[in-house]
């Protein structure tokens, strides 16, 4: 009798209604999840630097281990390359003296005959101005951009003209006949170049339509580039012009020609800095008429137009 009274006492066992047990949304509170991880990892990188700054030491100071190099070798790299800034910072910086209304940026295009000198600079002409230009006389200069002049000169294929163009050219336009290759003219050039402080060259591949097979014509790209790149130094720009329309490289790849011109930086060239230079791009005869016509041997009265480009 007592023990049944003792049981009605008890209370009954009742079956749990939340939904975690039943199993649906079981999940196990144990296991810490990734979310969980985080923050417990934030909270104790918190907590670290805290007392990292209330001891006054710096968490490397506290535990050098943690912060030993792993690799002897890319430690030394590390090391080479900080002496490396360290001592580039000790040079003399290169002074820029262009002036703030600067002369127009001198542009050579140099190849050898017919490969395309005139027909480039006239496209190119085009493309700033808009008009045609069909008989070019000497350097033209047009304005490329809020900044920028650009004046053109195509070099004659004689070795005077090539050393007076490397002496002041900022940019060789190095044009290439690629269905016959790199000629003789090319590296005499570039020699040139090399003792007079060596200018920005890019190269102009022309011709490219006269190679009608494409695995050729992908084999010779790759090939010229190559030899370009061990002439100038590797990845040297080089332009593709891959065929004439109606007298006319293709707009496209003229475009992209003008606008790498029209937006290129140029440092200051140290042989440049030292060997000042006036550029006449124009002359005009101011002798009297009537002097020439009695002497054609006279003393003439000569006015030239150019800009003197005087570093002190
Ligand atoms: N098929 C083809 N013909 C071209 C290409 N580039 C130029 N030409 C032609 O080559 C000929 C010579 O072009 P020019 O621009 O006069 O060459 P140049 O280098 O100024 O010649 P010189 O002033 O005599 O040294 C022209 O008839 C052009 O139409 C090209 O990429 N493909």
């Amino acid at each position: 009798m007592e023990e049944n009274e003792d049981l009605a006492n008890k209370k009954k066992h009742r079956e749990r209604h939340s939904a975690r047990w039943k199993g649906t949304l079981a999940v196990d509170r144990t296991l810490p999840t990734t979310l969980a991880v985080e923050k417990l990892k934030r909270r104790k990188a918190k907590k670290d630097s805290l007392n990292a700054e209330s001891d006054g030491i710096s968490a490397k100071q506290k535990n050098p281990k943690a912060f030993a190099f792993n690799s002897a070798i890319r430690a030394e790299r590390r090391f080479r390359r900080k002496q490396d800034i360290e001592t580039k910072k000790q040079h003399i910086p290169l002074v820029d003296r262009t002036p703030i209304e600067p002369p127009p940026v001198l542009v050579a295009v140099v190849g050898p005959p017919k490969v395309g000198k005139t027909t480039l600079i006239q496209n190119l002409i085009r493309l700033f101005t808009k008009t045609p230009l069909a008989n070019i006389k000497g350097p033209v200069t047009i304005v490329m951009g809020k900044k920028r002049r650009v004046t053109f000169i195509e070099c004659n294929n004689d070795i005077n003209s090539m050393i007076d163009l490397a002496k002041v050219a900022d940019l060789v336009l190095l044009l290439c006949d690629a269905s016959f290759g790199f000629e003789m003219e090319i590296f005499e050039f570039l020699n040139i170049c090399q003792v007079h402080g060596m200018p920005r060259i890019m190269g102009v591949l022309t011709h490219l339509d006269m190679i009608k097979n494409s695995k050729t014509l992908k084999t010779t790209k790759k090939t010229l580039k190559h030899r370009f790149w061990t002439e100038i130094y590797p990845g040297a720009k080089l332009f593709y012009l891959s065929g004439i329309l109606h007298g006319e490289y293709l707009r496209n790849e003229i475009k992209n020609l003008g606008r790498f011109i029209s937006v290129m930086k140029f440092r200051p060239l140290q042989w440049r800095s030292t060997h000042s230079y006036l550029l006449g791009d124009r002359l005009e005869d101011l002798t009297n008429q009537e002097l020439i016509r009695r002497d054609p041997k006279c003393d003439r009265n000569v006015s030239l137009y150019g800009y003197v480009r005087e570093y002190p």
